[in-house]
């Protein structure tokens, strides 16, 4: 008997344009892009035609090593939902955990159970990442293989580009997961409804693997692709519990099902990136950022409210008007409107003592823009040293000249790379499970 092709589900990375920081307060909106950088997650069964009636998932990210994670899973009482246990299975299982996996995976098989009677069989997981989700090793020579590049480290030696890759992860993985087990009656990726739901579970997930209730902009992205974000109230993820906790099952999906309960606003229409245009990032190897980046701006902001709140205010009015401009694809303007929001992206950064702009970016900003067909640019998120964001024109002679400059910039000490990933406006998508070739256990 032929196997079944896999299941196979994409998610865009992103790259956050406008609205860092100010996107965590509901009174202001975010500009994001998704990127040509997706994480796929392909889902097959497991042959249990032998009799053996496990109640195993197993989920591989074979680009890396030691990233195989075993995962038995039970029905929990009183309503618990799908307890999921981490195995420490014999090689090539690895110890160390992986929370983004075990927590979407939990919460995709709760909700599946609290929607479906159907058994969930054992399966096998595949992860495979884009290339420019993580900063390539210079010296070695690695292998690509149907599209994928075999990264031959572990996790922990991974230096990743700030993509967004567990948005990107937990939202293919919670799609493909949903789409493997239930109908299409009961999820579908193409209907707005299948996306609401996607959204919201993959959110709820992410949320909980990250131990922390971000704006949820790059799970946006994922699942809608380019938009301008309005955020949801932390408040709505605060009662869902634990997986296994007595109603979580009950809870998780009316979370999910209940469009009502949300406050977020998603306009996919508002983020265009103007026709002969590319959005093209440069990942910058110089230092690492300071992880309490958030923290301190919301110390700046308690401490002077007002002064705080103007700069904010005159700060989105100024993403506003970048946002309108590639809406409306006349671009006479854009480098000025960068250049304002740069203007006061530096002057938060002063105010509380943030590298939001620090001054070696603003120095390479600078320099790029000057470029014969760079519009402008900013350091996306919530900045720091690790990446700058371009608008450029979309031609071979602007991206080769913008090579030259970043290896000239590279020979005199700092490291830029242009990526290969540029901004796409697509979301999460359905791919066609038989093109990963060698990669499917199934075909190996
Ligand atoms: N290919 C993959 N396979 C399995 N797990 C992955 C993969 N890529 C990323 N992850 C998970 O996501 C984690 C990285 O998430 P994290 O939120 O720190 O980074 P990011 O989302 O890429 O970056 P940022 O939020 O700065 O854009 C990894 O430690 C791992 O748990
Ligand atoms: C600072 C913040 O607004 C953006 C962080 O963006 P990034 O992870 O640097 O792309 C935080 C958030 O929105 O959750």
């Amino acid at each position: 008997m032929s196997t079944p092709p896999a299941t196979a589900i994409s998610a865009p990375g992103k790259v956050f344009l406008a609205g860092g920081y100010l996107v965590l307060d509901r009174a202001y909106n975010a500009l994001v892009f998704g990127l040509s950088a997706r994480i796929h997650v392909l889902v097959e069964d497991i042959d249990t035609s032998s009799g053996v009636q496990l109640s195993e998932i197993v989920v591989q990210s074979p680009q890396f090593r030691e990233a195989t994670w075993n995962y038995g899973y039970r029905l929990a009482d009183e309503q618990g939902g799908v307890e999921v246990t981490h195995l420490q299975g014999s090689p090539p299982a690895t110890s160390s955990r992986n929370p983004f996996v075990e927590t979407a995976l939990a919460y995709a098989l709760t909700y599946i159970a609290s929607i479906s009677e159907a058994r969930i069989s054992p399966a096998k997981v595949t992860i495979l990442a884009d290339d420019d989700y993580y900063s390539q090793p210079t010296q070695a020579t690695l292998v690509t293989k149907d599209n994928f590049t075999d990264f031959n480290l572990r996790f922990a030696d991974v230096h990743k580009t700030g993509l967004g890759s567990s948005a990107a992860l937990v939202t293919a993985f919670t799609g493909a997961v949903l789409s493997h087990y239930l109908t299409p009656s009961q999820f579908s990726l193409t209907s707005a409804e299948g996306r609401t739901k996607l959204h919201n579970l993959a959110q709820a997930a992410h949320c909980a693997a990250q131990g922390k209730v971000g704006s949820g902009f790059d799970v946006a992205a994922a699942v809608y692709g380019s938009c301008v974000y309005r955020r949801f109230s932390p408040s709505i993820l605060e009662s869902t519990g634990e997986p296994g906790s007595a109603g979580f099952l009950t809870r998780l999906q009316q979370l999910v099902d209940s469009a009502d309960k949300w406050d977020y606003e998603i306009d996919p229409d508002s983020a265009t990136i103007p026709s002969g245009t590319a959005l093209v990032m440069c990942d910058v190897d110089c230092g690492s950022q300071t992880v309490s980046m958030v923290k301190k701006v919301q110390v700046w902001q308690k401490a002077d409210p007002v002064g705080s709140r103007a700069l904010s205010d005159e700060l989105h009015k100024r993403n506003r008007a970048l946002a309108t401009i590639l809406e409306s694809g006349d671009l006479s303007g854009v480098t000025e409107a960068f250049a304002a929001i740069r203007e006061k992206i530096r002057e938060m950064g002063q105010k509380s003592d943030v590298p939001i702009e620090p001054v070696e970016q603003t120095e390479l900003l600078d320099t790029l823009t000057k470029n014969e067909g760079v519009f402008g640019g900013v350091v996306p998120g919530a900045g720091g040293y690790d990446a700058i964001v371009l608008l450029v024109k979309n031609d071979e002679a602007t991206l080769a000249a913008l090579k030259e400059s970043l290896s000239k910039i590279s020979a005199s000490g700092t490291n830029v790379k242009l990526l290969k990933t540029k901004g796409e406006m697509e979301g999460a998508r359905t791919e066609d499970g038989t093109k990963y070739g060698q990669w499917l256990t199934n075909q190996c």
